[in-house]
């Protein structure tokens, strides 16, 4: 039996960022390894034009969840979804609700931020800083706690090359930024939010850093843990291998490449593509959960969940296998070939911007014009750019996490929990697991049927006739302009047709004589 499955029967857990991406997965494995758990409470926001009920029965009736409906038939009357908004300085969780909380929760997971890169200042700290001490003030008053877990980013300390698992400070005390931003106006924020994040790249690294200072300063009476994942992808093993439901991270590029719109990117292909599996994040969540609230470390203890040390993959053999993963599940009605040449250089970047991105989308807005439809591609194009300028900071960089604690814990864990709870990145097996996100994305983001794979192949084929044939009108215009303007290519062409020209002549004299 699991030690850790468990520790958490019987217990309330409080979840924020249940409906993100890790706050699923964290949901689905709870359920599914320690069904006679008591209840999961989770801060929910209406979004979209869905009350908190409606996203939550989206979510517990989506594919993820089919596994745990055989454990747990009635997944619904296990989770309480609490109306909550963590923009709000009280949360906006009701009388009600916060007593219950209070006096029911066992564990805390916070996983609950802004992952944007260009959040605003005010907004990224609002919800990655104030939130975090908001939940710290009300742990602090649980009676029943037993652990409360942060989940912050590898990337927190970003500005560092090696990175060990303790808490950095920051220049600004985070109390004294959040004052601050209280009666600055925006456009005073947006003036010194370069120098206040300094020589990080984004308000998303440097908030999870105030955040992780926000733990160390109110941890006083609450026993916790930080989590700093990586580069967070789709499943590896659990509940099936390549789930995956938002575009951050690798999984919008892998589109964007498939479908033809990135042809070329500014990127290091020796740097180490530290990406991290989504299940083991989790599986490292859980057994952090239960060690704090078992063996209670004396400090906040904080655990690097990344795999460049213990199992290194660059960008380079990530890209070819992505590549590679195209010919075998390419993506339907792709724009064009899917290529990915990585450069350093920034002529080149420019280049190949104008070359492969930007002419192809003004001809292509061009035809649709001319055949009376709405040009979207250039601009599709230039979001898209933006994008991947924005994650070029974490492409072209290696970073050195220590990993200490992870594998204290892993050796603190007996077989079976090393079984169920597995977070041992050496075992995974790299292009096994990128063809299957590869496929993961084309099922559960783009939606495509499997059946359509021969077709997708065939458009491909068709693309790859498209680009000979451009290309072979291409030269011959080049080489006839060539040979309008310079004597030598005059030369070089009266050379090659008569060689052609006598090559052809005995070919028919000797073939006549054979016969
Ligand atoms: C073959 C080679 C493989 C190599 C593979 C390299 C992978 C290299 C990964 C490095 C990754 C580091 C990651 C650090 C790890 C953390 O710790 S951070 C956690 C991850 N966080 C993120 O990835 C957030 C990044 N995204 C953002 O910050 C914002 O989406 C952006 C980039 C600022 C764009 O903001 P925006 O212009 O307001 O646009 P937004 O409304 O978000 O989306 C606009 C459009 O772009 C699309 N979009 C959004 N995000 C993306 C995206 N990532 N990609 C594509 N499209 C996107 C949306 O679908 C939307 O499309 P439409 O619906 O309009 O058609
Ligand atoms: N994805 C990655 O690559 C990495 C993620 N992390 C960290 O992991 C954690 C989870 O990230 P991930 O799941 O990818 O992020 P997502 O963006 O998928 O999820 C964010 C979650 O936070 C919730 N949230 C955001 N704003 C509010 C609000 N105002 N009130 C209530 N809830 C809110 C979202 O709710 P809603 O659905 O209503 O928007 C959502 O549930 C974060 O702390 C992130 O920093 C760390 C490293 C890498």
């Amino acid at each position: 039996m699991s030690m850790i499955a468990a520790f958490y029967g019987g217990k309330s857990i409080l979840i924020t960022g249940a409906t993100g991406f890790m706050g699923k997965v964290l949901m689905e494995k709870l359920l599914r390894t320690s069904p006679d758990l008591k209840v999961i409470y989770i801060l929910v926001r209406p979004k979209a034009g869905q009350t908190l009920q409606q996203r939550v029965f989206q979510i517990l009736n989506s594919k993820l969840f089919e596994k745990v409906k055989e454990v747990c038939p009635h997944v619904h009357e296990k989770i309480r979804a609490i109306s909550a908004d963590l923009n709000q300085n009280d949360l906006a969780i009701s009388k009600e609700d916060m007593q219950e909380l209070l006096s029911c929760t066992n564990i805390v997971f916070h996983c609950a931020a802004t992952v944007r890169f260009d959040e605003a200042l005010r907004h990224a700290v609002q919800l990655n800083v104030t939130a975090t001490q908001q939940l710290l003030l009300m742990a602090s008053q649980m009676p029943k706690l037993e652990a409360f877990i942060h989940i912050s980013t590898a990337f927190s300390n970003c500005n560092l090359k090696h990175i060990d698992e303790v808490i950095y400070p920051c220049p600004v005390e985070p109390k004294k930024i959040i004052d601050s931003l209280e009666w600055l106006d925006d456009a005073i924020i947006d003036e010194i939010t370069p120098k206040l994040i300094g020589d990080r790249p984004n308000t998303y690294t440097y908030t999870k850093a105030l955040g992780e200072m926000v733990v160390q300063q109110e941890s006083e009476n609450i026993n916790i843990a930080i989590i700093r994942p990586s580069i967070v992808g789709a499943t590896w093993q659990e509940p099936f291998p390549g789930w995956v439901d938002n575009l951050n991270g690798p999984s919008g590029i892998i589109i964007a490449a498939g479908k033809g719109f990135l042809r070329a990117i500014r990127a290091t292909p020796m740097a180490v593509a530290d990406l991290v599996p989504v299940d083991t994040v989790v599986n490292l969540t859980l057994a952090v959960g239960w060690y704090t609230a078992v063996h209670r470390p004396k400090s906040t203890l904080v655990y690097h969940c990344t795999s460049g040390s213990l199992n290194p993959c660059n960008w380079g053999r990530m890209g070819l296998q992505v590549l590679a993963s195209f010919e075998k599940i390419p993506f339907e009605r792709a724009f064009r070939r899917p290529n990915a040449d990585f450069t350093t250089n920034n002529f080149t970047t420019h280049y190949w911007n104008a070359i492969s991105h930007r002419v192809p989308a003004i001809v292509y807005d061009f035809y649709l014009r001319l055949t009376g439809r709405k040009p979207r591609m250039t601009k599709l194009m230039n979001r898209l750019l933006r994008t991947v300028s924005m994650l070029e900071y974490f492409i072209n960089r290696s970073w050195e996490w220590s990993t200490y604690n992870t594998e204290m814990l892993m050796s603190e864990l007996t077989p079976e929990d090393q079984r169920v709870f597995n977070f041992d990145v050496r075992q995974l097996n790299w292009m096994e697991y990128i063809e299957n996100y590869v496929l993961g994305v084309k099922k559960y983001l783009l939606k495509e049927d499997m059946a359509g794979i021969p077709e997708a192949k065939q458009h491909l084929k068709r693309l790859r006739n498209i680009h000979y044939l451009f290309n072979t009108v291409l030269f011959l215009i080049a080489w006839r302009l060539l040979i309008a303007r310079s004597q030598i290519a005059r030369n070089v062409w009266f050379f090659i047709v008569s060689f052609c020209y006598k090559f052809l002549s005995y070919f028919r004299a000797s073939s006549t004589l054979k016969v």
